[in-house]
């Protein structure tokens, strides 16, 4: 796939970069890809053996003797103050962040009727909210400083709204919202602020919601290929340094005719065997 460049990276800045999400899937290829360019990694995320057993994986990419990997477990979701915290002392330690990349997050599908209530919040603070309270927590020195990145790991539902994902899309879709509205806030700081739609990637995230997805999600999914986490990662990584928009927006609105389609000859089946059961 030619939109995947190979070519080795420079990142043009000293490099601190806090990664929410670190310690699994894409977010773990981000570190890694940083890393191997020699900045200073702060991996975010709840689980503290999965923190470190990441960090142990990460060192082994060390190119010169002075990076460090810092690992900080805290639920981005939960409660602003302690994100601001925790990111706080992670500055202290490694000096402020020039990259925050909001990586973490979880999805549920399933049919809106069938997904619990209590999902459709606990998607929107994770997702989404997960993203403002580290943004939030380190804006302000970015502004000052007139410099900074800062990345949302959105998702093609996030460009789509699909069969399957009305839990997770709109919090993907309100990662754009943020992405733009700040953006036109934090320019004139040289503070940018980019977006990624990544298409289905092969993570322990996406083993999980393969798990329960309804057959036409599925269907739709198995359409496209799914990615490497690692190819994703480059890809990411490349277009918060070199800032330009993501291909995988555009190349999604070619794909929604099909799904229409995939969708109806899902449903036209389904009552076809059903009314077939009745007049058995
Ligand atoms: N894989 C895919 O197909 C795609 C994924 N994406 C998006 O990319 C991002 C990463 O996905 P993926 O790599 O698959 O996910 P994984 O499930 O593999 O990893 C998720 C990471 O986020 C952390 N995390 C989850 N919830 C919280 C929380 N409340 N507070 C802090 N950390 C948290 C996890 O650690 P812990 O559980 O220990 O907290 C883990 O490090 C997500 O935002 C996802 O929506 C977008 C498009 C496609
Ligand atoms: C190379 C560019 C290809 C573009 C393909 C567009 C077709 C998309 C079909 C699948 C959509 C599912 C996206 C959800 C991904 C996601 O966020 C979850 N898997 C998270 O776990």
């Amino acid at each position: 796939m030619m939109i995947f460049s190979n070519s080795e990276l420079t990142l043009p800045f000293s490099n601190n970069f806090q990664v929410t999400g670190g310690s699994s899937g894409i977010g773990k290829c981000i570190a890694i890809e940083c890393y191997k360019q020699g900045a200073f990694i702060t991996l975010i995320a709840r689980d503290e053996n999965k923190l470190l057993q990441t960090k142990k994986e990460i060192e082994k990419y060390c190119v010169n003797d002075k990076q460090v990997v810092l690992c900080i477990s805290v639920d981005v979701s939960k409660d602003y103050e302690q994100v601001e915290n925790v990111l706080k002392q992670a500055q202290e330690k490694l000096g402020p962040v020039d990259m925050l990349v909001n990586c973490a997050g979880t999805s549920v599908t399933g049919k809106f009727e069938d997904i619990e209530v209590n999902s459709f919040e606990r998607l929107m603070a994770v997702n989404y909210l997960g993203s403002v309270y580290p943004s939030r927590a380190v804006i302000a020195t970015m502004k000052e400083r007139r410099m900074g990145r800062i990345v949302f790991v959105s998702s093609q539902a996030g460009q789509l709204g699909l069969f399957g994902y009305t839990a997770y899309s709109p919090t993907k879709f309100a990662l754009r919202g943020l992405a733009e509205a700040l953006q036109m806030e934090v320019k004139p700081y040289n503070v940018y602020v980019t977006v990624a739609y990544p298409p289905d990637t092969d993570t322990p995230g996406f083993a999980e919601e393969s798990k329960t997805k309804p057959l036409e999600t599925k269907l739709i999914s198995e359409t496209s290929s799914v990615c490497q986490a690692e190819q994703v990662a480059r890809v990411i990584v490349k277009d918060a340094v070199v800032v330009c928009m993501g291909i995988f927006r555009i190349v999604g609105l070619f794909y929604l005719g099909s799904f229409d389609s995939i969708v109806r000859r899902c449903m036209m089946q389904r009552e076809k065997s059903e009314s077939a059961d009745k007049t058995e």
